[in-house]
C-alpha cells in the first residue's frame, strides 16, 4: 500500500482563497481593512522567512500588514510596551509576536499580555482555557491547519482512535483538544511514555509533533491509518518531518514534508484575523473559514 499523499499546500490556497474573500466582505462592511502586527525580535534566519511569508500573505488577502522588527537585546519592557501599543491600536485585529523569542526574554509574560480578542496565535491562557472548555477561542494556527486536512479525510471523525505525539503548548496540548472536541478518543504520548509504539498502533490518526526527524517508524503504525507530520526539522540534505518516510507504505494517507502541514499554518493565521477582526467589529464571521 502507498498512501495518499494530502497536499497542504493546496488546501492552503484555497483556504487563502477563502479568506481573500472574506477580508472584502469585512472591507465593505467594516470600512476599513482587517489588519494584522507580526513583531520579530531578533534575526533568527528562519523567523525571519516566516515573518516575511507572512507580511506577503497578509497584502495578498487583502489586510493591512504592520511588521515590527526589533534587535535581539530589546528589553521585555520595550517589548511589552510595544504589545500594548498594539493592543490599544483599533486597526489592528491580530497581533502575532513570532517565537522563539530570545532567551532573556519571558515568553510567556508576552504571551500574556496580547489582548486576547487579538491573539491570533491562539497561545493566550485565556484561549487555551476556551479551547479546553469548547468555547469559542481563538485557536493555534498549525493544530487547527491539522485538524482541517484531517476532516477533509475523514468528514467523520467522531469515535476514531486518535494519538498525538509531543505536548507542547503549541501544537500537541491544543491539538489533543481539538480532536477531543471532534468526539475522537485522543491518547497524547510523549517522552515520560513507558510504551509509545504500544499507543501509536492503536491509532487510526497519528499527529507527530516532537521535533525529532523521522521520531515515527513504519511499524507503530496501524495499516490505513491517517498520518499528519508536524515536524519542521533541518538536516542536512534540507528539511525532514517527525516521521520516517517509509511510514507511507503503511498509512492510508500521510503529509508531505514540506509541502504538507506547513503551509496551512500561515493560511490559518491569515482565517484566524479574519475571524478576530470580525468578532471584535461585531460582524458574523464567515462560514466558509
Ligand atoms: N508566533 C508563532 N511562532 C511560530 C509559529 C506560529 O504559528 N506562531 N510556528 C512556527 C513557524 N511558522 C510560523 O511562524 C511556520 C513554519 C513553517 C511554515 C511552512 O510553510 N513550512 C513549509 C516549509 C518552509 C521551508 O522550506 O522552510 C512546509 O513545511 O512545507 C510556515 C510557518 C514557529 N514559530
Ligand atoms: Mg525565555
Amino acid at each position: 500500500m502507498t498512501a495518499r499523499l494530502i497536499d497542504g499546500k493546496a488546501f492552503a490556497a484555497a483556504l487563502r482563497d477563502r479568506v481573500a474573500t472574506a477580508a472584502a466582505a469585512f472591507t465593505q462592511a467594516a470600512g476599513r481593512q482587517p489588519g494584522l502586527a507580526v513583531v520579530l525580535v531578533g534575526e533568527d534566519p528562519a523567523s525571519s522567512v516566516y515573518v516575511r511569508s507572512k507580511g506577503k500573505a497578509t497584502l495578498a488577502a487583502g489586510m493591512a500588514s504592520f511588521e515590527h522588527r526589533l534587535p535581539a537585546d530589546t528589553t521585555q519592557e520595550t517589548l511589552v510596551a510595544l504589545v500594548d501599543r498594539l493592543n490599544a491600536d483599533p486597526a489592528v485585529d491580530g497581533i502575532l509576536v513570532q517565537l522563539p523569542l530570545p532567551r532573556h526574554i519571558d515568553e510567556r509574560a508576552v504571551i500574556a499580555r496580547v489582548d486576547p480578542d487579538k491573539d491570533v496565535d491562539g497561545f493566550h491562557p485565556l484561549n487555551a482555557g476556551r479551547l479546553a472548555t469548547g468555547l469559542d477561542a481563538l485557536v493555534p494556527c498549525t493544530p487547527l491547519g491539522c485538524l482541517m486536512l484531517l476532516r477533509d479525510v475523514h468528514p467523520h471523525l467522531a469515535g476514531l482512535e486518535a494519538v498525538v505525539i509531543g505536548r507542547s503548548n503549541i501544537v500537541g496540548k491544543p491539538m489533543a483538544a481539538l480532536l477531543l472536541q471532534e468526539s475522537c478518543t485522543v491518547t497524547t504520548v510523549h517522552s515520560r511514555t513507558r510504551d509509545v509504539m504500544a499507543h501509536v498502533r492503536m491509532a487510526d490518526i497519528v499527529v507527530a509533533a516532537v521535533g525529532i526527524p523521522g521520531f515515527v517508524q513504519p511499524e507503530w503504525i496501524k495499516p490505513g491509518a491517517t498520518v499528519i507530520d508536524v515536524g519542521i526539522n533541518r538536516v542536512e540534505g534540507g528539511l525532514v518531518g517527525d516521521v520516517d518516510p517509509r511510514v507511507a507504505e503503511v498509512a492510508g494517507a500521510i503529509t508531505p514534508v514540506p509541502g504538507g502541514v506547513g503551509p496551512m499554518t500561515i493560511a490559518v493565521l491569515l482565517r484566524n484575523t479574519v475571524v478576530a477582526a470580525s468578532r471584535r467589529a461585531g460582524l458574523a464571521v464567515d462560514p466558509s473559514l
